[in-house]
């Protein structure tokens, strides 16, 4: 028996990218929801055909190029009849009074899922589709929150959403979305606190749970997180052509809809893929990376670091060295608003390959390059210098007041490499404490009296503070790191 109003079958079998598209296109223009199961499974379907098991050679050894799957209305019935036994047969709802959900009810379906999973290793690529877990009863941590939302929604529960972090997903239900509790687990070697309320884990000031700022999606923005978890990749060096267009279209859908604008990442995703293969008409990815910056500060209070992150990797594929150095200084100045804790694990090894590998890297091929003008003058430019310390003082900052450590004698030495190839009068001519506001004049009435000893003062203080501080905050890291000092950090 078909589970759905048969509108959806009239687009299968789908033999094109056009064909998933249009079906999108119908379930995100209503009456009903749109179906997350539905769109899950085909999604899982189509990616894990065009990027797994995918090249298959003859006898005259040339490679056959898989078209487009044929996805069968059949193959889509029978995973989404197995996923609705499976939810409906599991959790009986006459145990659970109707209306809003309830803590219990929400542990139930993720024990639904949870105990469907097989053991084996779920850190692969292609493990977040309900495909995968209909297939292969294997999903990755985005996967097992996201099967769990689809479940709800298929047992009518309309308060149950997903909510997003940078690198984590749990769900929010109730009256006005205001109950929250994890169903998934985060990381390697971390107990799942599946059941329980985030509110302990925000309390942390944690990167990984944005400090109160995570994305609330409604069911669109869940159509958005379907998408925007695709994976192209078929390896790591090569992505399929026709997964990474079906992703870019299906994006520029939503996008259209709105249902991108408070998605950060999402906006991220669309950058890059922008960036490999522009759409002729479309904005060009440097727009789509400042609509991203835009959205996380606009609805997030710019507790987002990616934005930053995705702009700055962005100019530094493109060379533009000065715009990427300000973006990884402007990615500090959010990280700097939390405290440093062993599950932000991710966004450390971010900060560690831009601080250790990438800008080391810059200063060495301006430098090396004496040739390149415009490149030379990086060194020679104290805005430049000025965001280097500025990433550097966010990282320190990041690390006061948190319960572990962030900086090791690694980080210094190549603080020390990067710093010391600035010429040393540019290195002069930075303000130190002199107050300068955005348009520049010294007057603006703050209390700073410009003197730029080091004042110890917490981060809101120092947030006031110019860059003066920074310089100050960072020889002591520099001293604090070498052995000079004593660390200065309130720990
Ligand atoms: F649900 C979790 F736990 F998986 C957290 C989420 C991650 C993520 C995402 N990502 C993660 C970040 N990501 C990045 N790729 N490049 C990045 C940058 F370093 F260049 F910024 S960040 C790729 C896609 N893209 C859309 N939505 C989500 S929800």
């Amino acid at each position: 028996m078909a589970p759905f109003h048969g509108r959806e079958r009239r687009h299968f079998p789908l033999t094109s990218i056009a064909s998933v598209v249009e079906l999108f296109r119908e379930q995100l223009e209503g009456p009903d929801e749109p179906n997350l199961a539905l769109l899950s499974i085909v999604l899982g379907c189509v990616e894990n055909t065009l990027t797994l098991n995918r090249s298959v050679t003859t006898s005259n050894d040339d490679v056959l190029r898989p078209i487009f799957p044929v996805v069968d209305w059949e193959t889509v019935d029978a995973l989404y009849s197995k996923f609705e036994a499976l939810v409906k047969g599991s959790v009986d709802l006459t145990k659970y009074p109707s209306g809003n959900s309830t803590r219990e009810l929400v542990k139930k379906v993720s024990d639904v899922i949870w105990g469907s999973l097989s053991r084996n290793f779920k850190d692969r690529a292609h493990l977040q589709s309900l495909y995968s877990f209909l297939t292969g009863n294997k999903l990755d941590c985005f996967g097992v929150a996201f099967g769990v939302v689809a479940a709800a929604q298929l047992l009518g529960l309309k308060d149950l959403h997903l909510a997003l972090s940078e690198d984590h997903a749990w769900v929010v239900f109730g009256r006005d979305s205001t109950d929250t509790a994890e169903v998934t687990w985060h990381g390697k070697g971390n107990e799942d606190k599946r059941g329980q309320s985030i509110a302990l884990s925000v309390a942390e000031k944690s990167w990984l749970y944005l400090n109160g700022h995570p994305i609330v999606c409604d069911r669109l923005m869940e159509v958005s997180a379907i998408v925007s978890s695709l994976n192209p990749g078929i390896n790591v060096s090569m992505d399929s052509i026709e997964m990474g267009a079906l992703q870019q279209e299906l994006l520029w859908l939503l996008y259209d809809r709105g249902h991108l604008s408070r998605y950060p990442m999402a906006l991220g995703n669309l950058g890059d893929l922008e960036e490999i293969t522009p759409t002729p008409g479309r904005p060009p990815p440097l727009a789509i990376f400042q609509e991203a910056i835009s959205s996380s500060v606009k609805y997030y209070n710019n507790h987002h670091v990616y934005p930053y992150t995705y702009l700055g990797g962005f100019f530094y594929r493109k060379r533009n060295y000065k715009q990427a150095i300000k973006c990884w200084a402007d990615a500090t100045n959010v990280i700097k608003q939390f405290n440093y804790t062993r599950e932000d694990i991710e966004i450390y090894k971010e900060f560690l390959e831009i601080a250790n590998e990438l800008i080391p890297n810059i200063v060495k091929a301006v430098s090396a390059n004496t040739t390149d003008r415009v490149q030379m003058n990086i060194l020679y430019n104290p805005e430049v210098y000025a965001d280097v310390l500025r990433f550097y003082d966010g990282i320190c900052q990041w690390e006061e007041g948190s319960s572990t450590p962030v900086l090791h004698v690694g980080w210094a030495q190549n603080l020390t490499f990067s710093l010391n190839k600035f010429d040393s009068q540019t290195r002069a001519k930075i303000d130190l404490g002199k107050d300068e506001d955005s348009d520049g004049d010294d007057d603006d009435g703050e209390d700073n009296d410009g003197t730029d000893e080091f004042k110890s003062s917490d981060k809101q203080t120092r947030e006031t503070k110019d860059v003066g501080n920074s310089n100050a905050s960072v020889l002591k890291l520099e001293e604090s790191l070498t052995g000079q000092r004593e660390t200065p950090r309130g720990r």
